[in-house]
């Protein structure tokens, strides 16, 4: 990795957020009603949330849908002004939005688009070199080097409105780092794309993590992104942050069970195996089940005693289940 830069770090304390909601009853006459007394409440989107970034750190940021994520990267990125506590991100104050700071990160919205839709993306790069002040020099080296990871080729002059969904995101992550941000917020950037189009924009925003040393935060529904990328997860739920840890250390969270993996040489019924562990599956001479974490060895060392076992393995649930389980039962997992 390069050095870092050494102000790419990110510290928030005790961030909060309220929305105010109106309501409105349904029909003409709510219409009529609200016009009159408006009703409104406070959503408090985001509760109080600390963590630090150190410069470099790529984390992982999750949870459940509405649990504040969004808030809390556009208020990191100056987007929106916090209710309470306090924010510094790469040593600005983001809800300032001065220059200099615009110029040290950039926010990624995989839901929304700022690429010019009837002009070839190459028009918005132009465009953002102007915005960012990119010396020529340096554009033609950052657009060298991204036409190649991104396999950009053949596809810059095209009108943005003709691109696949995959090929727009590419050009969409390219144009948001042009200016060569230290500090990234991706909000689900692989949101929609294919397998084989996740995965290269996870290699390009590693390629970019490792050359720069940015620092990065993302967000995404696809596991597969996270834990390719980040070791660090933080959770958020309800607007609190419940954990903040090691990803293996989340999955130590879970069910508190352990999937035993077995190669099998004679086939064996499910219901013998189920004396072993629950949530049994047979497929031909493969199985799988699932152990109490704390019996792991008892159990494995009954099966390959008792039944003609080839190969045995034992590894964490994936982590899209454990998230299942710490959300379904709402309970807290302060890290
Ligand atoms: N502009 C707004 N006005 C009122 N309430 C809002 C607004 N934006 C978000 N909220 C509410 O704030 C809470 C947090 O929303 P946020 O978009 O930050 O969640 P999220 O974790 O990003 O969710 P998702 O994974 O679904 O995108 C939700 O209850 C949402 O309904």
């Amino acid at each position: 990795m390069t050095t870092p830069s050494p102000d790419a770090s990110v510290r928030v304390r005790d961030l909060r957020k309220s929305y105010t909601v109106h309501e409105k009853e349904p029909g003409f006459l709510g219409s009529l009603r609200s016009f009159v007394k408006r009703k409104s409440r406070e959503v408090e989107a985001v509760k109080g949330v600390s963590f630090d970034l150190a410069p470099g750190e790529v984390v992982g940021f999750l949870g459940p849908n509405g649990a504040g994520k969004t808030t809390t990267l556009k208020m990191l990125s100056g987007l929106l002004h916090p209710s309470g506590g306090e924010a510094r991100v790469a040593g600005f104050e983001p809800r300032r939005r001065e220059a200099a700071f615009l110029k040290r990160i950039t926010l990624v919205m995989g839901q929304k688009q700022q690429l010019i839709w009837d002009l070839p993306a190459l028009d918005s790069f132009l465009v953002n070199q102007a915005i960012y002040e990119i010396p020529d020099a340096q554009y033609r080296a950052t657009m060298a080097e991204f036409t190649e990871v991104l396999g950009l080729e053949g596809i810059l002059k095209k009108q943005v409105r003709k691109l696949s969904l995959g090929e727009r995101m590419k050009c969409e992550l390219a144009a948001a780092l042009l200016h060569r941000p230290g500090v990234l917020f991706l909000d689900e950037p692989t949101i929609g794309l294919d397998v084989n189009m996740q995965e290269s924009v996870r290699a390009f925003i590693r390629d970019y993590n490792e050359r720069y040393g940015a620092t990065v935060i993302l967000t995404s529904h696809y596991m597969a992104d996270v834990t390719a990328l980040a070791r660090r997860i933080l959770v958020i739920d309800q607007g609190q942050l419940v954990f903040d840890g090691d990803l293996a250390r989340l999955a130590e969270r879970g069910s508190g069970g352990k999937t035993v993996r077995l190669q099998l040489r004679h086939p064996v019924n499910a219901a013998r195996l189920a004396n072993y562990g629950s949530d049994v599956r047979v497929d031909g001479l493969s199985a799988e089940l699932t152990v109490p974490r704390g019996e792991v060895s008892v159990r494995a060392a009954r099966l390959l005693a008792d039944l003609d076992v080839a190969d045995l393995t034992v590894e964490d649930p994936p982590i899209e289940q454990v998230m299942g389980e710490l959300f379904g039962r709402k309970e807290a997992v302060s890290g």
